[in-house]
């Protein structure tokens, strides 16, 4: 048997398994997504009693994202259980990431968002800045993963299911993008995100906060520096711009039930 355990944060679900587990990652980990209905398969391996652990995300549709702000929230949660560790460096495609638990909330360094074409990646030589892209203002972003954020006046007045697949396949991303759509509200920002690899909604994104926030900085709807509450509908994050341009999110994760699935 094969124990699992099944975590949220703010809505968007993953279920984890210890990466030391003898199973083939690919196809487990899209097997445990289906008869779960979970956003992802994180795979966690705890290394120096815990001050380390390394991140594996595999995606309903079998890809793999470099980086997941919701996965690693779960995930240093999972390790801190298991360890009694209140600060976790997670191994992540996208390099390192110091969270900290602070009882269900974590937060994570989310690291430098790049809006450098080679980095984000762009088929082209210049950033995306707010410029029109399948009936939308777009600015493409690398938060750990490409994200493509355009600002509306209501989220929910949107057809998300119909408006992002042309953003998120278009051929100026060459390893596609999630897409965000973002309204300001009096609070921070509205967040819906359409995301690569579940190629469907999910209830939350934290990269794609992330992305939301920088954007809004970038483009002078937030403040350069300080913290900008971005509300998907799972709930709020908390995104911190700090004054050397890297960046934090903040909100609560939880475990919701721990299962087992048989090996044959
Ligand atoms: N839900 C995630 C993002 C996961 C990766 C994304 N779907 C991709 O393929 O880029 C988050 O909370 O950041």
């Amino acid at each position: 048997m094969t124990s699992y355990d099944v975590y949220h944060g703010t809505g968007n679900d993953f279920a984890v398994v210890d990466a030391d587990e003898q199973v083939e990652k690919t196809a487990f980990g899209t097997d445990l997504c289906r008869s779960l209905d979970v956003d992802g398969t994180l795979f966690l391996g705890i290394e120096d009693g815990g001050e380390r652990a390394t991140m594996t995300l595999v995606q309903p549709d079998g890809s793999r994202a470099a980086m997941c702000g919701n996965g690693a929230r779960c995930a240093a949660k999972w390790v801190s259980e298991r360890t009694g560790r209140d600060v976790v460096t997670l191994e992540t495609g996208a390099g390192p990431r110091r969270c900290t638990v602070e009882g269900d909330v974590v937060t994570v360094e989310m690291g430098t968002p790049a809006f450098d074409p080679d980095d984000v990646p762009l088929a082209r030589e210049a950033a995306l800045v707010d410029e029109a892209l399948e009936g939308y203002d777009v600015t493409a972003v690398n938060t750990g993963v490409p994200h493509a954020v355009t600002f509306v006046d209501d989220v929910d007045a949107v057809d998300l299911a119909e408006m992002a697949p042309p953003i998120r396949h278009h051929e100026v991303f060459p390893e596609g993008a999630n897409v965000n759509l973002a309204a300001p509200t009096e609070h921070g920002f509205d967040q819906r995100t359409y995301e690569r690899g579940v190629e469907g909604e999910t209830q939350a994104c934290g990269t794609g906060a992330v992305a939301i926030a920088v954007v809004a900085s970038r483009l002078g709807l937030a403040p350069e520096t300080g913290e900008v509450t971005v509300s998907p509908p799972g709930g709020d994050l908390a995104i911190g711009l700090r004054e050397d341009g890297t960046t934090t999110l903040r909100g609560p994760t939880e475990r919701m039930l721990t299962g087992e699935v048989s090996d044959a």
